[in-house]
């Protein structure tokens, strides 16, 4: 029996799908973590934690050293929200363009008997502007950007992206009249419009600054629907004040951001719909499923893709850091043993490099002396023994 331990709300179509060899919030010494945007870095690991499933995009809440040195694999679940996101950024396209809040807010307050005749007087106040044939910029192009993006087009908007990581497959989903633009600075110029839509690091804390923001037109509306910290918030306010930044909508909300009359903050519901939370949920279980069972891993944060089908007996997984002479430690340790391996497979990503070995025949005592004779070789991080059943 594997042992879940959720975090958040998590869709229970998702945890539904988990089979009968899972258990849910039942042990305190959990094989796996489902969870969304709880914040784990002053989180105390426990040993048993093999497996981490972010169920959306951002991982920027998981201590990924951490996770790393302990040899807990870390899955987000690409896409699942990304259309939530885009439907959302077209809103506020609408809204941005047509005053809706203020017209709204406007009509809130106004309660006499007049009202009809006043609407009729004020409502040039409230005059707005189409969408097509204005400037969309659009910062990080995968699964929230490009969607975002080909959608704007079909509104008859001009879009220009900037994404210099773009990776081929996410390039493929980028409809061609998407311009591309080589620096955020060419991307913002002539923008009518900007959205961001990246993951949060040390690479892209205050991607959009000072610099970005006074390289943008007058007038300029922009949307944060990443991560709090991308955007300078600080770089923003003086922006308003200067009258450069006409609006800044953001699902981010810090404290020098209330109260401010061209700024407009929603809480953190970019993936909020019944349908990404389903997505995410029943990703995310589906990861930890495969993961546990077979070890085998597609589209991990912090580990390779490595893909072997699992037909024989027993099967060795090895996190390790990834430095020389290691497979030839591995393997040597299986000689030691007797053992004659059936397959073997190693991929490396980053800092870390994984291996799978699949055995036929394994007795107890082979089993409990090749576990920790692989776990002491300095670089290992995790050693799992899975069983075939
Ligand atoms: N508001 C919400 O509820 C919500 C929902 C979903 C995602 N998000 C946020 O949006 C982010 C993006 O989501 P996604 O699903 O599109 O992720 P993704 O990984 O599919 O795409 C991110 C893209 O950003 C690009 N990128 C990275 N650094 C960049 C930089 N410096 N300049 C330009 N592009 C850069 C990458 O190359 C990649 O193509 C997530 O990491 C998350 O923080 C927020
Ligand atoms: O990164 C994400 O997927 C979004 O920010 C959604 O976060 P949530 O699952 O906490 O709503």
């Amino acid at each position: 029996m594997y042992q879940i331990k959720t975090f958040n709300a998590i869709a229970p179509a998702g945890l539904n799908t988990f089979t009968n060899n899972y258990q849910l919030n039942q042990s305190d010494q959990p094989d796996a973590y489902l969870i969304r945007s709880v914040d784990l870095h002053d989180h105390q690991f426990p040993t048993s934690l093999k497996v981490i499933a972010r169920a959306g995009a951002g991982v920027n809440n998981i201590p990924l050293d951490t996770a790393n040195a302990n040899g807990t694999a870390v899955f987000n679940t690409p896409g699942s929200n990304a259309n939530a996101v885009k439907e959302l950024v077209l809103a506020l396209l609408v809204i941005a363009s047509r005053n809706l809040m203020a017209a709204a807010d406007y009509s809130a307050t106004h309660t006499e008997a007049d009202v009809s005749q006043r609407t009729e007087h004020d409502k040039t106040k409230f005059n707005g502007t189409e969408l097509l044939g204005k400037t969309l910029a659009v910062v990080g192009l995968g699964h929230v950007g490009s969607l975002v993006a080909n959608a704007a087009l079909s509104l008859g908007m001009n879009v220009i992206g900037y994404d210099p990581y773009l990776s081929a497959d996410a390039a493929w989903n980028i409809a061609k009249q998407v311009q591309r633009a080589t620096t955020l600075k060419m991307a913002v110029k002539n923008a009518d419009y900007v959205t961001v839509h990246v993951p949060k690091s040390e690479d892209t804390l205050n991607l959009i600054g000072a610099p970005e923001i006074t390289a943008m037109p007058k007038d300029v509306q922009l949307f944060n629907y990443s991560r709090g910290g991308i955007v300078d918030n600080a770089a923003v306010l003086a922006a308003i004040d200067d009258g450069r930044i006409a609006h800044y909508y953001t699902d981010f909300g810090e404290p020098q951001l209330a109260d401010q009359a061209a700024v407009t903050v929603t809480p953190h519901i970019g993936g909020s719909t019944i349908e990404a939370e389903v997505n995410g949920a029943t990703q995310a279980a589906q990861t930890i499923m495969t993961y546990l069972e077979t070890g085998n891993v597609t589209a991990a944060i912090n580990l390779p893709n490595l893909t072997v089908p699992f037909n024989a007996a027993y099967r060795f997984t090895i996190i390790h850091e990834n430095v020389p002479n290691m497979v030839g430690q591995i393997t040597t340790k299986l000689a030691d043993a007797g053992l004659n391996i059936a397959t073997m497979a190693n991929a490396a990503k980053g800092h870390l490099a994984y291996t799978i070995i699949d055995v036929d025949d394994l007795d107890h005592d082979s089993s409990q002396y090749l576990t920790d004779a692989l776990n002491k070789i300095p670089a290992v991080a995790r050693v799992r023994l899975l069983i075939h059943h």
